[in-house]
């Protein structure tokens, strides 16, 4: 066993190395670089009122990966001060953006930092995450994560976090009013009297009291939707691919063309997925009542545009409600048109359809609670190595160190799911007090987490290296 010793920044004396390169690899988080750092370093626990990073027990020690300073965050698109202040008590350097960057900006921006923050217009595709030597984790501040190339980035060790429902009844309130204002034609007369038209008309006018709403994807939104329609009279039917109790008296039927057959007003909240490409399309149009409504609030690629206009045109749809798109801008500005959509101006120029930018998320509450979610992800990754959430690596937790136990470390080790590689991981870790270790796998990837005691600080280069030479080394980290 090891004799103990005093690590850096817990109040014992600095290690005599000091300078030498050894308290930069204490601190390391690595695929292919070192990470400089400072033994004097220390990490406050973010007071935010709500943020689980308050919530650790008194006795709970904080780990570090590295100089608290040296961590460079990047946060696009308006990401709200909640997350952002979280993030900046922990000393992390932020730099914050209002909207999304151009390609070759984000290139240059995103080779320097170690955590990312997006919303839904930023695409980390594999070409731009090729770039992302240094980057760990990616936060997308939002629920949907179809803009992240998940698969590249877990093979890289970068972990993925989302927020996956907190602003799920910002987007269903959203749908309420907008079923509303499509059966009462709401767009349309304020659109006239806004240029000075009075148009007093009943035809075509309808209550929603007594009609059938038809959900297709019954997760967080369509199950609030789902209370809140009911809740107004309305007979609430579902379809999901996967089995689920329906709230109140909502009932899943067995098709999606069981679905646009009996409803009167069809929501859309799937995610985007290869199979729910184009799920609404000429066909799907055809099947619907004559007469319907549909919206779509879930992602631009489940609606053929160009069917819908057509089914419009010929008023067998009677009325739309849009909130995204195939092709959106980057950021707000002059944009829809036909240079960003061929049919831009063809939609714009059709009747009682409610076309709305992205918003469906866009409420204070839904951005606060997104920003401490997320923010708080982040942090717990960092400096804990948690992945609870995540969405593209197993989910592991250890118990926190404690103060009492001052001279443990952190093993992290993102490899390969391939045979032999625990055997290989126990020979390393043989030679030291395994307190606690935790290891799962999720596809080709798996993460391990060890949490070793008394370990000496000349001990800790060894270890950390014997992982890197590992062939199914994909990331190795050492906090402590
Ligand atoms: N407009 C906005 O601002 C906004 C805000 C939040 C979320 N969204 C989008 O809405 C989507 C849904 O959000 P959520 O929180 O309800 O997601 P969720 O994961 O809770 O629910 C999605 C449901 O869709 C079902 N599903 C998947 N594929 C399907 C298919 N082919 N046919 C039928 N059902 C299918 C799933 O089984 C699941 O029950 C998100 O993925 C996101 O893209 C948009
Ligand atoms: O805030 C955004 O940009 C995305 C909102 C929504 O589409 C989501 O996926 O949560």
């Amino acid at each position: 066993m090891p004799a103990a010793v005093n690590i850096p920044g817990r109040g014992g004396p600095p290690p005599a190395e000091n300078g030498t390169g050894m308290e930069d690899l204490l601190r390391t988080v690595s695929n292919s670089y070192n990470q400089s750092t400072s033994p004097s370093a220390t990490f406050h626990s973010p007071p935010a009122i709500g943020s689980f990073t308050t919530k650790f027990k008194p006795s709970t020690r904080d780990l570090k990966p590295f100089q608290t300073t040296d961590i460079k965050v990047l946060l696009l698109e308006n990401v709200n001060t909640s997350g952002q202040n979280i993030l900046k008590q922990q000393g992390y350097q932020v730099e914050a953006h209002k909207g999304s960057l151009p390609e070759d900006e984000l290139i240059e921006k995103i080779r320097d930092v170690q955590v990312i923050g997006i919303r839904s217009k930023t695409k980390l595709t594999s070409s731009i995450l090729k770039h992302a030597k240094n980057l760990i984790v990616i936060g997308c501040f939002c629920i949907g994560t179809n803009q992240v190339d998940l698969q590249y980035a877990a093979d890289s060790g970068i972990c993925v976090f989302n927020s996956p429902f907190s602003n799920s009844r910002s987007v269903a309130e959203l749908m309420i009013g907008e079923i509303i204002s499509l059966a009462r034609q709401l767009g349309d007369r304020s659109n006239e009297m806004h240029q000075g038209v009075w148009n007093k008309v009943s035809a075509g006018c309808w209550e929603v009291r007594g009609k059938t709403l038809g959900i297709v994807g019954y997760g967080h939104i369509g199950n609030q939707l789902s209370v809140m329609a009911e809740a107004m009279g309305m007979s609430v039917l579902y379809y999901d691919v996967v089995n689920l109790m329906g709230m109140g008296t909502a009932k899943q039927v067995g098709s999606l063309e069981e679905l646009l057959s009996r409803a009167d007003f069809v929501t859309l909240h799937v995610p985007a997925l290869p199979e729910t490409k184009n799920l609404i399309s000429e066909k799907e149009l055809g099947q619907m009542k004559n007469g319907a409504y549909l919206l779509n609030a879930s992602r631009g690629s489940v609606v053929d545009i160009s069917a819908l206009i057509k089914a419009m045109k010929s008023g067998k749809i009677a009325g739309a409600a849009l909130d995204v798109y195939p092709n959106e801008p980057a950021g707000n500005g002059q944009f829809f048109n036909s240079e960003l959509n061929q049919w831009g101006d063809e939609l714009r120029s059709l009747k009682n359809i409610i076309l709305t930018p992205h918003i469906g998320g866009s409420t204070e509450e839904a951005q606060s609670a997104i920003g401490v979610e997320v923010a708080d992800s982040l942090v717990n990754y960092v400096n804990f190595g948690t992945t609870t959430g995540a969405v593209n690596m197993p989910e592991i937790a250890l118990r926190s160190l404690t103060v009492d136990e001052p001279n443990h470390v952190r093993v992290i080790y993102v490899h390969k799911n391939v045979p032999g590689v625990l055997r290989k991981v126990n020979e390393i870790l043989g030679d030291h007090n395994v307190d606690k270790q935790m290891t799962d796998s999720r596809g080709d990837v798996a993460y391990l987490m060890a949490d070793i005691s008394n370990v000496n600080t000349s001990e800790i280069k060894l270890l950390y290296q014997s992982f890197e030479d590992l062939g199914s080394r994909i990331r190795t980290r050492v906090l402590y």
